[in-house]
């Protein structure tokens, strides 16, 4: 029988893409703009209080070309926190000048594909629970694009026993690990949460790298055979020093 494969779970993600309104940006006063400019910095001072104490992470990043200007991802403990920050955004000054663009919700997530050597539960290893729970890095770049495993005909991921669905991954991440240090993954599962099976989420110091992983591993069979692919999202970071030049008018 094809037995699903157990899943440790993380932290609740949100990818949350909005426009700026130009138009009504560039018709605020002064003192709006700033009022609003407040907010946001407020809003960020929090979030970084979240990541201090280690209860979430959060990234933010400009996003190149017309699907957005902002990308927000946000990770919290429980999707109730993930609501409230995200009615805490929409509340805000900085809000009315936005416009939704996107959205997706996820979960950080691992697959327990490899037997334990020694019975010791992996979720319990100190480095696991760190990747379920991780710190998002301030890096350069983030890239963002949901994906499906592919249930096809002969090519359906769901009727490929474990073992040879954990092959492929060890496949895979062969691949993966000759990008260590250049890019940094982050697979949130969304199956019976959002529209696609899984969310990838990457980070690097340059962008050429997104595009050279991306390729690379469109030849390994996990999928060349079995991965399916959506939209892409991606983007330059945007600190808080710099967040008053980006809206700047
Ligand atoms: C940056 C490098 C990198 C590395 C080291 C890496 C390694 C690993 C390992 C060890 C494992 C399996 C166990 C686990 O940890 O879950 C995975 C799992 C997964 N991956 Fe991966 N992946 C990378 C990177 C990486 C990329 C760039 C993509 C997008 C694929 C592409 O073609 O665009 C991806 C996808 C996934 C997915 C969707 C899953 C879950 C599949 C499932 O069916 O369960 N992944 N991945």
């Amino acid at each position: 029988m094809v037995e699903a494969v157990e899943t440790m779970d993380g932290w609740y993600s949100l990818h949350d893409m909005r426009s700026v309104d130009w138009i009504s940006w560039k018709l605020a006063s002064e003192e709006e703009r700033e009022e609003a400019l407040a907010s946001f910095h407020k809003l960020i001072e929090k979030w970084e209080k979240v990541e201090e104490g280690k209860n979430g992470s959060h990234a933010l990043y400009t996003v190149v070309g017309q699907k957005a200007d902002l990308m927000f991802m946000f990770l919290r403990p429980t999707m109730e926190e993930l609501n409230e920050l995200e009615t805490e955004l929409n509340k805000s000054k900085m809000a009315e000048f936005l416009i939704p663009e996107h959205s997706y919700v996820s979960i950080i997530e691992l697959a327990k594909y490899r037997k334990s050597k020694d019975g010791v539960d992996p979720e319990t290893l100190p480095e696991v629970q760190a990747r379920l729970k991780p710190i998002l890095p301030k890096w350069e770049h983030i890239c963002f694009y949901p994906m499906n495993r592919r249930r096809i005909g002969e090519e359906n991921w769901y009727t490929l026993e474990s073992d040879a669905r954990g092959k492929l991954l060890y496949e895979h991440s062969k691949t993966g690990r000759k990008y260590a240090g250049k890019v940094k993954q982050y697979i949130t599962g969304s199956i019976g949460i959002d529209d696609w099976e899984w969310g990838v989420t990457l980070f690097a110091h340059d962008p050429l790298e997104f595009k050279k992983i991306v390729y690379e591993m469109r030849f390994d069979e996990a999928s060349s055979r079995y991965g399916e692919f959506g939209y892409f999202f991606v983007g330059n970071i945007l600190k808080k020093e710099a967040v008053a030049a980006f809206l700047h008018v």
